[in-house]
């Protein structure tokens, strides 16, 4: 419970549909309790003047007595018809203030949870799985609304109605009371432990149906796959195996849920019967009327759902404190890469100094780069090449301050980047990763991520510098094509270029390109590197790549094998070294050669 003291922020946020929520709570309650009271009181008024009536043998005084009677029966039908809506208007506006009042927090945790995430750094991200980050804004949060708004409207329901209706059945006869009452505490039990039994149930199934929807996606985006390899039937009886274990489950909460309805049921029966039984010896011996007995058996009815619902509210209450402890486990990590209290704010002219920089991912205990040096003066042009897993990316990641060296400094100017403000220091970097990545968005839309006030025009040129606009408007909508599930499918080449794109739309003073042609053809790669070649005139550039750009002229070229620089020179010096950097040009050479006699 005390987890759940973390929504307290929430609703003082929201203390005024709290107060009118429960005032209303308490009008409704107070004007449904004026129905038994007045059956009671036609009851008894019908049970005095009956026999009196019965003894009438003149016909007019019985047509009188009948008219009289029936005005008094309208009033009261009346009375409890208006009773009945006044309560039930309250009840609305109850609803519309609690209810209400739980879709607002819902909102705003979902907002703080959302916040956090994007401040969390790669690590965080690589520690958890995305599944598990998702139930906790979305599965998580809706348990916790369930606290915020149903629990709490039931919970006060509950205990207004109980304590008011009790106390009149206790002012009407205490050992009827006492009766009356008798099975429902049972009632709340019983509920209470089947709703723990359709709940674990109900997580099974919830398991289950996520693995039939998982591995259907998986097929869906695989399907090219399963069908070169002629694996539908085996995929089909995999999809199989895992819809029976779903169905099987289902079927055992449908039983779990048979016996419930019916064992309530009996529940509410067995305490009627004993109202009436208990109470009809109540009448006889002269202790009630049979108007308090007509009374009793709505009291009991109007019981039911309270007592019902301390069941519910429990296990609610269990749940949405088990999610928000884990939400704020989440809430309590802070990043590792964030903000120092004397971050700076600083202008950088684009030099690029690593000192010492040894790094090893925190998670995997991998040590991707050793000792590194490397002094790059603002507005040269800088080379990184080297076998795969060298630690290529990693320095990349490091320059955009995504983790921080264990050993070493990473310095921009003279500015070391864990001083540097976080946001700023990003906004003045242009980075193109490795895997790209693009929105279910616009073409258009997902250039101008680069820069979300960018004009059409600039967006057009930004598309011409990455030698995608032919492709662009070869779309029927142009720049306004639709990338994603619903949208086109873009080639692997076309993609890498829009997100060349949208770095250079950014227009910063330093950018870094990591390995970001590797699905382009030989042609538009050197159109490409023609472009940016003019572009990054007056950049410092840090181009990660496989192969040599025999084109552009690098002021610097380091070679990286095993997250040591052990190359390092213009072109015509590594050249004479012999080394990785002379083998690879050296192959490439001669594959250029072979494909141009082919
Ligand atoms: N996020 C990560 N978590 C843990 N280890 C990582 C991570 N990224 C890379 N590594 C490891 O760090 C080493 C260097 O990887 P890195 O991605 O920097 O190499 P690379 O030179 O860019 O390779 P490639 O050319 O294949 O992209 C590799 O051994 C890799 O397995």
């Amino acid at each position: 419970m005390k987890h759940l003291a973390a929504l307290n922020k929430y609703f003082m946020a929201n203390k005024w549909r709290l107060i009118l929520g429960l005032l209303f709570t308490a009008i409704s309650i107070v004007f449904s309790v004026f129905q038994p009271i007045m059956v009671r009181q036609i009851f008894d008024l019908l049970s005095l003047n009956l026999d009196e009536y019965r003894l009438l043998s003149d016909t007019s005084l019985k047509g009188a007595f009948r008219a009289d009677f029936s005005r008094i029966l309208a009033f009261y039908g009346v009375s409890i018809l208006a009773f009945a809506l006044l309560s039930g208007f309250f009840l609305f506006l109850q609803r519309q203030t609690l209810i209400v009042m739980s879709r607002h927090i819902e909102f705003d945790l979902k907002n703080e949870i959302y916040q956090h995430y994007q401040k969390m750094d790669l690590n965080f991200f690589k520690m958890h799985r995305t599944g598990d980050l998702m139930s906790r804004i979305t599965e998580d949060v809706s348990r916790v609304r369930m606290y915020a708004g149903p629990a709490i409207m039931y919970a006060s329901r509950t205990l207004l109605l109980i304590v008011i209706v009790v106390y009149l059945m206790l002012e009407v006869n205490p050992l009827l009371t006492l009766y009356t009452l008798s099975p429902l505490p049972v009632l709340a039990l019983m509920i209470y432990y089947v709703n723990k039994i359709i709940h674990r149930k109900s997580e099974k199934i919830q398991a289950e149906l996520s693995n039939i929807t998982s591995i259907a996606q998986e097929s869906y985006s695989g399907i090219r796959v399963i069908k070169s390899y002629v694996q539908e039937d085996a995929s089909g009886r995999h999809f199989e195996d895992a819809s029976e274990a779903y169905k099987q489950s289902s079927i055992s909460l449908a039983k779990t849920d048979a016996l419930f309805q019916p064992a309530m049921a009996l529940m509410i029966g067995v305490s009627v019967i004993l109202t009436i039984f208990i109470g009809g010896f109540q009448v006889i011996a002269g202790n009630i009327t049979v108007g308090n007995l007509a009374e009793f058996v709505i009291y009991v009815n109007m019981l039911m759902f309270p007592f019902l619902s301390i069941g519910l509210v429990a296990t609610m209450t269990q749940r949405a404190a088990a999610s928000q402890q884990r939400i704020n486990e989440f809430l309590k990590i802070t990043p590792e890469i964030k903000d120092e209290p004397a971050a700076k704010t600083v202008q950088l002219e684009g030099g690029i100094h690593l000192q010492g920089v040894t790094f090893t991912y925190p998670h995997t205990g991998i040590t991707a780069l050793k000792e590194v040096n490397l002094q790059v003066q603002p507005g040269q042009k800088v080379a990184v090449i080297g076998r795969t897993g060298s630690g290529k990316s990693t320095l990349a990641q490091l320059l955009i301050r995504m983790y921080d060296p264990q050993e070493g400094k990473v310095m921009l100017d003279t500015h070391d980047v864990r001083y540097m403000h976080l946001e700023q220091l990003r906004s003045q970097i242009s980075y193109v990763p490795q895997d790209v990545f693009l929105f279910s968005d616009s073409i258009a839309n997902n250039i101008r991520f680069g820069d979300p006030a960018a004009s059409l025009q600039a967006v057009q040129q930004a598309a011409r510098q990455a030698s995608v606009e032919k492709d662009i408007l070869g779309f029927s909508d142009g720049f306004d094509t639709a990338i994603g599930e619903r949208g086109v499918t873009l080639s692997g080449g076309q993609k890498q270029r829009i997100s060349i794109a949208r770095a250079l739309i950014k227009n910063p003073d330093i950018m870094i390109f990591d390995d970001c042609l590797s699905a382009v053809d030989a042609r538009t790669e050197k159109e490409i590197i023609g472009n940016l070649y003019a572009y990054l005139k007056n950049k410092t550039a840090v181009i990660i790549t496989h192969r040599i750009f025999s084109l552009f002229e690098f002021d610097k070229i380091i070679v990286l094998d095993e997250g040591r620089i052990v190359e390092e020179g213009t072109h015509d010096e590594l050249l004479s070294l012999n080394g990785y950097y002379a083998e690879l040009y050296a192959r490439q050479q001669s594959g250029d050669e072979e494909s141009i006699t082919e």
